[in-house]
């Protein structure tokens, strides 16, 4: 049993946690295994150790796959458990991105202190957040808020927000879900004044190409739809570059054999926006998500993403 030991990695907040546990109950179930076939492997990454800036400012996305990569190429760990959302668009040589589990609610959420919308916060309200994504989208609906960087795992900021730090906050009713804390949302927000990160709600796993018997094990828990939507929307960032300094938002939604996709690119201050929708076959997922992306690059203009950053 011992050389067949499943190695789970994962980075150490409750989310990632809870995501490993999700992802090792379902290959338990998929495969009837017990609990003694895996070992979760905890990875802390250089993501998780800066807490006092924006990510966008230190780095970017990468700085929370690192150190799992390092783990996979060193065969510390079989496979890296992630959020879709935290993902680099382009991965390093030899690893890919082999399954995506079926994606959670997609939807942000409002938690107020003293109010339950974002509408109801009072005039120049403190909105802590330091997805830019979140930023754009808020000042869009109120553009007297004062937008503080707010950094830290889900607990981190509750307690922010509780202390009074702050007047309200944002976060994805999949991570809330998924800690069995939904329960703290005070507003779902509207998916179409409100479009979620790409990537939002799905978990991934990262393994090594060509180990077949990490793809045997992962096959029959891969969500196909899931991950026709996450090809269309990685494909959309990969075209834009995937900027961090961008606010993107964007959804891909499969529906039988058809796939949507609507996507959105905007200034930090909200005030610009511009918006694209596509739609074909499931087939066509990725040609769908670029091609989205190069035709919002091209009417929003170079100068769009030049002009703040
Ligand atoms: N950047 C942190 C992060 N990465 C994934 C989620 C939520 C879970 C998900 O989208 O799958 C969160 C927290 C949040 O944005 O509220």
């Amino acid at each position: 049993m011992q050389t067949d030991l499943v190695r789970i990695g994962t980075r150490g907040s409750a989310l990632a946690l809870a995501q490993a546990a999700e992802t090792r109950a379902r290959l338990m179930a998929a495969h009837n295994f017990p609990e003694e076939a895996f070992e979760i492997v905890v990875i802390s990454t250089t993501g998780d150790r800066i807490q006092d800036r924006a990510l966008s400012e230190a780095g970017g996305k990468g700085l929370f796959t690192k150190e799992l990569e390092e783990a996979l190429y060193d065969g510390r760990i079989d496979f890296a458990v992630h959020s879709s959302k935290d993902m680099p668009t382009f991965l390093p040589d030899g690893l890919e991105i082999s399954c995506f589990l079926e994606r959670e609610d997609v939807r942000d959420v409002f938690i107020g202190g003293k109010v339950k919308r974002l509408q109801d916060l009072p005039q120049g309200a403190k909105l802590g957040t330091s997805s830019l994504r979140r930023q754009a989208l808020a000042l869009r609906l109120r553009p007297d808020l004062d937008v503080q960087v707010f950094r830290g795992n889900v607990q981190t900021r509750l307690r922010k927000l509780e202390a009074g730090e702050v007047d309200g906050t944002m976060l994805a009713l999949a991570g809330l879900k998924r800690l069995k804390l939904e329960q703290v949302a005070t507003e779902i927000m509207d998916g179409d004044s409100f479009p979620p990160a790409l990537g939002q709600g799905a978990i991934c796993i990262e393994s090594r190409i060509g180990d077949e018997r990490v793809a045997k094990l992962l096959a029959p828990i891969h969500h196909a739809a899931t991950g026709a939507e996450l090809e269309c929307e990685r494909a959309f960032l990969g075209a834009l570059d995937g900027s961090c300094r961008t606010p993107i938002a964007g959804l891909a939604q499969v529906e039988g054999d058809r796939i949507s996709f609507r996507g959105m690119i905007l200034t930090p201050d909200g005030r610009e926006m511009h918006e694209i929708s596509a739609e074909g076959a499931v087939a066509d997922a990725q040609a769908i998500g670029r091609e989205a992306g190069e035709e919002i690059r091209a009417v929003a203009g170079e100068t769009f993403f030049q002009s703040w950053s």
